[in-house]
Order: C-alpha cells, then sequence, then structure tokens
C-alpha cells in the first residue's frame, strides 16, 4: 500500500527530496548543492538542467538510500524557490535561456520606469506586490527582448514561461502538464490575487503576451503524473506551492493571525490573514497563502533578502570561522554586541524599505572590536531586520503575541532568543525545521486522502521549544534605534 509522501524541494542554493510517512515524520533524506552564475554587476542565474539533474538526482538517490519502493509512495508535492523565471521551447523542449533567479536586479531600471509612469498603485491593487525586480514579469520581458530569436518564436506561440515549479513539472511528465499554482501565480506581477486569473491588462502593459502561461491549480489539486521512467512507477504530484507558503502550511498557520518567518538564504515572515486579502500601506506584499477546493487563504508578507547568506558572507567572504554552527559560540564571547551593526545590505534592502540601491555597512566599530563582535551583529542583523517587518505589519494592523520560526539559522539558540527579546513576543520553534517539504507534503497527502483535513494536519505540528522574551523594554528600544540609525546611514533614498 501506498503510504509515503516524497517532498520536491527545489531551493535557490540546493536541491532537496524528503519521504515523510503519514505522521509527517521524515524517513530519509537527499541533498544536493549546484552551482550559481554572477554574469554581470546584480545578474543571478541558474542553468535549468542543474535545477532539473540535482533535483532528479536526489529524488533517486532517497529512494535508494530509504531502499522505499516508488510503489509506496503516494504522491508528490514540488516545493521551489519563487519567482525564478523559466522560458522554453515547447517544439524543440529547450530552454532558451538560463533560470534568471528572485535576487537578479537586471530590470531594476525598467522596474523604475514603470513607478515613474504611476503604475504602482495599478500593480499593487491587482496582484498585492510592489514594482520591483524581485518578481518574474519583468524578468520574462528581459529574455524576450534580450534573447535572440526569442521573441519570434514566442509570436509563433512557441515559447512557455514557467516559474521553478511549473518546469519541473512539464520535466517530470515529460511535457504532458503546463500548470503551476495559485501561490507561485502570485509571484509574478501578471497574477490577478482578486480573480485569481493572467491579468491580461498587466500583460499587456508589460509586454509579455506572446508567452504561453501556465495553467493555474490549487495548491493541492491533481497537477499529473510522473512519467515512469524517472523514478520506476507513476507517481501522481498533487501539491505545489511556493517554498515559503508551504512553510506557512508546515507550520500549520490555518488561522488568520498565525505567522511564521523563516531563515534561510533569505529571510521570509508570512501572516495569514484569512479569506480577505489585506492592503498593505507599510510596504507590505499581499499574497496568496495557499488555495485549497478553489478558496484563496490570503497572506502578508515580508522579505528579507540577506538573512543566512550575511553568515555565509562572514564565512566565506571575511574567513571569520569555518563553520556557521562557530557562530553561536563566538557570539556569547562579544563584549561590544550593543554598539555594533552590520546591515547586509548586500543586494539592496528588501521591506519594509524596498531600496535596491543601498548597500551594507558596519557601524560602531572601534580599537576593540573583536570577530566576536562582529559575528554577533550579523546574527542580530537578522532579527533587527525582522522586527522592521513586524514594527510594519503592526502598522497596518496585524498584530500577534506569537512567531513560529524554522530554517537552517534556527538551530542557533542565541538567534533565536535575542529574536523573542528585540520583538518583546513569544518565539516557537517546532520539532520539524524542514517545514518547507513538510508543508507541500501535507499539500499532497490532503489532496489523496492521507488527512481529512488541515485541522488533522494541526494536530501534527509539534513546539520543540519557546522563547520567551527576558529583556527589558528599555534596552529593545535603545538596541533597535542604534539599529534605525544604521539602516538611514546606507539607504540610497530617505
Ligand atoms: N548554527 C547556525 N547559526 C547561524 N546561521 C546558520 C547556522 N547554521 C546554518 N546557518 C545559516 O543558515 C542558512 C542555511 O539555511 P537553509 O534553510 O538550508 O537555507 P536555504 O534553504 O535558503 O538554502 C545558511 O545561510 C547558513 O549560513
Ligand atoms: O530558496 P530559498 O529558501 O532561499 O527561498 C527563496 C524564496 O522563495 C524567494 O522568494
Amino acid at each position: 500500500m501506498s503510504q509515503y509522501l516524497l517532498a520536491i524541494d527545489q531551493g535557490t542554493t540546493s536541491s532537496r527530496a524528503i519521504v515523510f510517512d503519514a505522521k509527517g515524520v521524515r524517513v530519509g533524506q537527499s541533498q544536493q548543492e549546484f552551482p550559481q552564475h554572477f554574469p554581470n554587476d546584480g545578474w543571478v542565474e541558474h542553468d535549468p538542467k542543474d535545477l532539473w539533474q540535482s533535483t532528479l538526482t536526489v529524488c533517486q538517490n532517497v529512494l535508494k538510500d530509504t531502499g522505499i519502493d516508488a510503489d509506496a509512495i503516494a504522491s508528490i508535492g514540488i516545493t521551489n524557490q519563487r519567482e525564478t523565471t523559466v522560458l522554453w521551447d515547447t517544439e524543440t523542449g529547450e530552454t532558451v535561456y538560463n533560470a534568471i533567479v528572485w535576487q537578479d536586479r537586471r530590470t531594476s531600471q525598467y522596474c523604475q520606469s514603470l513607478v515613474d509612469k504611476d503604475y504602482s498603485e495599478l500593480v499593487q491593487s491587482k496582484t498585492g506586490l510592489l514594482i520591483d525586480p524581485y518578481f518574474s514579469a519583468t524578468k520574462i520581458r528581459w529574455i524576450l527582448e534580450n534573447v535572440e530569436g526569442v521573441k519570434e518564436r514566442a509570436k509563433l506561440g512557441c515559447i512557455a514561461f514557467g516559474t521553478v515549479d511549473s518546469y519541473l513539472l512539464w520535466k517530470l511528465t515529460n511535457g504532458r502538464y503546463h500548470r503551476t499554482d495559485a501561490t507561485n501565480a502570485a509571484r509574478t506581477m501578471a497574477f490577478n490575487i482578486h480573480t485569481q486569473q493572467w491579468d491580461e491588462e498587466l500583460i499587456e502593459l508589460l509586454e509579455i503576451g506572446d508567452v504561453i502561461f501556465p495553467q493555474v491549480m490549487d495548491s493541492s489539486d491533481d497537477f499529473g503524473t510522473i512519467d515512469a521512467q524517472w523514478l520506476g512507477a507513476e507517481i501522481p504530484v498533487n501539491g505545489i506551492a511556493g517554498d515559503q507558503q508551504a512553510a506557512l502550511v508546515g507550520q500549520a498557520c490555518f488561522d488568520p493571525g498565525m505567522v511564521k518567518s523563516t531563515y534561510g538564504t533569505g529571510c521570509f515572515m508570512i501572516l495569514n490573514t484569512g479569506d480577505k486579502p489585506l492592503k498593505s500601506e507599510h510596504k507590505m506584499l499581499t499574497t496568496v497563502g495557499y488555495r485549497i477546493n478553489g478558496k484563496v487563504t490570503y497572506a502578508l508578507e515580508g522579505s528579507i533578502f540577506v538573512a543566512g547568506a550575511a553568515i555565509q558572507w562572514l564565512r566565506d567572504g571575511l574567513k571569520l570561522f569555518d563553520d556557521a554552527a562557530e557562530t553561536q559560540s563566538l557570539a556569547e564571547r562579544a563584549l561590544n554586541a550593543d554598539t555594533v551593526y552590520l546591515v547586509p545590505a548586500f543586494t539592496g534592502l528588501g521591506a519594509p524599505y524596498w531600496d535596491p540601491d543601498a548597500r551594507g555597512a558596519m557601524i560602531g566599530l572601534t580599537r576593540d572590536t573583536s570577530v566576536s563582535d562582529i559575528v554577533s551583529a550579523g546574527l542580530r542583523s537578522v532579527c533587527y531586520q525582522t522586527k522592521d517587518l513586524v514594527d510594519a505589519m503592526a502598522q497596518d494592523g496585524a498584530k500577534f503575541s506569537t512567531l513560529r520560526v524554522d530554517g537552517g539559522m534556527v538551530v542557533n539558540n542565541l538567534v533565536v532568543q535575542f529574536l523573542s527579546d528585540v520583538l518583546g513576543i513569544t518565539v516557537e520553534r517546532p520539532q520539524v525545521t524542514e517545514t518547507t517539504a513538510l508543508g507541500v507534503a501535507f499539500l499532497a497527502g490532503l489532496r489523496v486522502g492521507m488527512y481529512e483535513s488541515l485541522e488533522q494536519i494541526s494536530e501534527l505540528w509539534q513546539s520543540e521549544q519557546q522563547f520567551n522574551p527576558e529583556m527589558g523594554q528599555e534596552n529593545r528600544e535603545k538596541l533597535y534605534s542604534g539599529w534605525l540609525d544604521a539602516v538611514s546611514r546606507v539607504r540610497s533614498v530617505q
């Protein structure tokens, strides 16, 4: 009997495949990194072949390592780095350019021209997003405009667009299905989150109407069956969600007001706002949390581009330590932690500043500043940035008393305790921190009847540890005002 769920998590730096049993317990995992390409200042690309090959390899490996037969997999869920854009030729089956990654800033001038022409309100009212190179639509346009022959092929109806989930589904089903889910569609800047349709007016405005857009499905749906040649059996795909929304599901944030924050390369905080989209007046994004049985649950999102990436920079760029695991003990020895600030605006600042031209800085250095102080400042920067998001959401009227956290950084107790201190709220870490993969496994399992309801899934979520604020209000305010001062010094526009 089919009793397991296979989650594919195609992320920014690696592809993972995780097998879960019906109780959401991880049975096995395989992971593979792939190269990053930086062909120009501010450009970030992935070779689609790497995305596909690494995904296939980890799926095959996890089955081999666990000894689980493909027939025992009841369903597959695909979760992915969002916004990253792939275009392929439907006749040749070949991609026409590298995948342009979400971090890529090459369309920032074009985005600025849209802002200058006063399209911000139109875009926000339809898509819930702010005009920014982060989202897929201007990346599609760039490929059409700049890669020889693609525009002509698009006019002939031969060019398909997909986010990474859509491309992988197309590959896994040997070109039978060109589909995505509503959470991924909501990150393109071409999808109307109110009508749940591709928005013809925006598509025309951006001049991307000749590409074929994927069919938008629920996050828990019948996406198609993968070809037996890949894993040895035909297995249905029943869950697709962008990785941050999948984490919302994996954290069982199913009630309005519940919120999670994921600390990986970047940090993404998502608040469930229920069946009503909440328009932000403070530069948060309105997005789709998940769509099940045609019913949309909306969310408010704060996106920070650099979280764990700051720790990687301290390790690989400055070579201050060999392993991220050393950061906790290093930071515990910091004597000037309260006065040294690192603003990791390496690729500009995301929410709530949206300042692509800001650059990073270290503030408060003295003759006795140590490696420990700098490491501590790197870890704390992630918490201060989260406070920026929490405050912006609070100004939008969203208040909450508990934050659920996950991702690679939250194994660091010092980070999670400081987060609770600086936010002044309870921070909760779950037993399973692979919430992204777990979330999409839940979505797939829901569709095939392994779970009856979201309530049943909620019961599987378990807290591992709660962190409560230990810092006084006065100290909190003093530290945070130092952060705001540091940020104000790196802004390109105040
Ligand atoms: N003990 C630690 N303390 C602080 N940061 C850590 C620790 N362990 C890992 N990290 C950071 O967490 C990130 C990896 O998290 P992960 O969720 O795997 O990221 P992603 O899915 O974006 O690739 C890396 O940027 C790494 O620097
Ligand atoms: O692949 P991750 O975990 O860095 O997540 C990337 C986000 O989906 C970008 O929006």
